[in-house]
């Protein structure tokens, strides 16, 4: 590990590190966006060059993409893979029952493709992304450029409805003009007073005509691991927290939640 990561970026590396040791040669893998998943995709460049993984990797943003091949990654579209292994990838906020908030990097539209099409989706998160409620990061919704102030409006007066807007909803920008996805979309982040039921509130968004797709992961995520500014792990899955340590999978049968889970 780098000597002089802050503590947060310790973290960070840590998850990331150890989530990377669940990858095998053979698999197809799904490569999350972010600071931390950036750790994680460094880190399989580094077991391509030190000993020899062979992997696919199917990228979940153009910034992604971009470093994959930097650092020595076979890199495929999601179709060209079709179906996936495994996907790797970070998150802005996490609950108990592992949903998620993503989409702070402005990626969750293909992250959320990416992620349906895995076998498993492991997320690295460094300890504060840990929420007892999800709703206290805005919630990113990605919506298309035609209509996108009518579209706007129509999500804040389904949100009022539900009684669950906080403060207005804002339109994503990139210095003046508005930030667009690789998708060619823009994104409005709402501030939430609570989500409540997930599940519900992720429906009602996508059912909203030029709403493409929300930041919300419902039972999508089957294991987080929880790096803290030591260096060290935990890691977590839906029944709570399975108590490990920083050290490696033991198993290398192909069984990725078979150390101890
Ligand atoms: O769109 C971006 C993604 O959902 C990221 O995975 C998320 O924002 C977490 O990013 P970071 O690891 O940089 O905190």
């Amino acid at each position: 590990m780098p000597e002089t990561l802050s503590p947060i970026e310790r973290a960070k590396h840590a998850a990331a590190w150890r989530a990377s040791a669940y990858v095998e040669s053979g698999m197809r893998v799904g490569l999350g966006t972010g600071s931390t998943a950036a750790w994680m995709v460094r880190r399989l460049g580094e077991r391509v060059a030190e000993e020899g993984l062979q992997i696919v990797g199917v990228p979940t943003s153009s910034r992604t993409a971009d470093l994959a091949r930097q650092v020595g990654l076979t890199v495929a579209s999601l179709d060209e893979a079709k179906w996936l292994d495994l996907t790797i990838d970070g998150a802005d906020e996490f609950d108990g029952a592992l949903n998620l908030v993503k989409g702070g990097g402005g990626a969750l539209l293909q992250e959320k493709i990416v992620a349906t099409a895995s076998d498993r989706m492991i997320v690295i998160a460094d300890a504060a992304k840990e929420v007892s409620a999800l709703g206290s990061f805005p919630l990113p919704v990605e919506i298309v450029p035609f209509g996108w102030q009518t579209t706007k409006a129509l999500v804040v007066e389904t949100l009022v409805n539900m009684d669950v807007l906080g403060r207005e909803a804002t339109l994503r920008m990139n210095d003046d003009v508005p930030y667009v996805t690789d998708e060619g979309n823009y994104i409005v982040d709402l501030n939430l007073l609570r989500i409540g039921n997930a599940r519900q509130l992720s429906l009602v968004l996508n059912q909203i005509p030029g709403v493409v797709e929300n930041g919300l992961f419902i039972d999508v995520c089957d294991m987080v691991v929880i790096g803290h500014g030591d260096g060290a792990v935990t890691l977590r899955d839906p029944s709570g927290i399975a108590a490990h340590s920083a050290a490696l999978p033991q198993n290398e049968s192909g069984n990725i939640f078979a150390d101890g889970d």
